[in-house]
């Protein structure tokens, strides 16, 4: 069985982060794995708090699974601050893991600060070079590049060549808050590929991004190209969101197991 890894923060309402990756890797028939790096309580409406776990615990969890399993694919979702992102970046240089999809988390949909402020151009300088993919939204990608708000297809084609000058092997700049279909922008420094779905109306989007970025990584730990690997995961995300869940009272979490049973 091919093997995934999530190094990112949990979600105690089970919607988001860890949980809504190993959701997703199981989904896929890929064996998932976790490193965590922080701890919030949140549920459907807001996060509540934010615990971050030392470094030397984050290190010890990523040595304790590289030393003993291979592992396929990695994704890294919520990094909170900047010495948990220091001892990632070092860890993963050492361990060398074959793909890293990077989910640059910045801000919750429920409006609390994920990544602190000083923490943004570690990410940028120690994280962004290592990834096969990085998979900002509208909102961080504008934070990447500091280049102005973001509203059309063109202005996305536009960040996304100048995130990939940031290092990364590609880029998708997700428009899942733009208006319109859900558009996605690739580019792999060589060619543009938009990726299309049609917008899906409901408040049920709690965890798509984290949704999005681990079913790539399961479909690249299977051993698909990048192109097949996003093609994969964004029909993934059309069905979980097409039958996202009306759990607790604001933004409902995506259903993992759609192809069983639909809500
Ligand atoms: N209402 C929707 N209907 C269909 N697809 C959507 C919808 N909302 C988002 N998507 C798709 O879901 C994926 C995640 O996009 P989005 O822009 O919401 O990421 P995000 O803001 O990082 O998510 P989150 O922070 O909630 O985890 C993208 O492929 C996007 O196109
Ligand atoms: C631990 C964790 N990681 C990521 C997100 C982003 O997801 P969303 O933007 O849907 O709130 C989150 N809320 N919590």
């Amino acid at each position: 069985m091919k093997t995934a890894l999530t190094i990112a923060g949990s979600d105690s309402s089970g919607g988001a982060g860890i949980q809504a990756d190993l959701k997703t890797f199981s989904a896929h028939g890929v064996y998932g794995m976790s490193v965590i790096v922080s701890i919030t309580a949140q549920n459907t409406q807001k996060v509540e708090e934010v615990e971050d776990l030392s470094p030397r615990i984050i290190g010890a969890q990523l040595d304790a699974v590289f030393s003993d399993i291979t592992v396929d694919a990695v994704k890294i979702g919520m990094v909170s601050n900047p010495e948990a992102i220091r001892v990632i970046a070092e860890k993963l240089i050492q361990y060398k893991p074959k793909f890293i999809v990077l989910d640059p988390v910045m801000v919750s949909k429920s409006g609390y600060d994920l990544l602190q402020p000083e923490a943004k151009n570690v990410l940028i300088e120690k994280l962004l070079p290592l990834a096969t993919i990085v998979t900002p939204n509208l909102f961080e990608a504008e934070r990447l590049i500091n280049n102005g708000e973001i509203t059309t297809i063109e202005g996305m084609k536009e960040a996304a060549k100048q995130i990939y000058a940031l290092g990364p092997q590609a880029v998708l700049v997700k428009g899942g808050h733009l208006e319109g279909d859900a558009v996605d922008v690739f580019y792999d420094g060589k060619q543009f590929e938009t990726f299309e779905e049609e917008r899906i109306e409901t408040k049920n989007t709690h965890g798509t991004g984290c949704t999005l970025s681990s079913a790539i990584a399961s479909h690249l730990a299977k051993g698909e190209a990048l192109e097949e690997a996003i093609e994969g995961a964004k029909t993934y995300i059309q069905g979980a969101i097409r039958h996202s869940l009306s759990i607790g009272h604001g933004s409902g979490p995506t259903n993992h197991f759609f192809q069983w049973f639909k809500n």
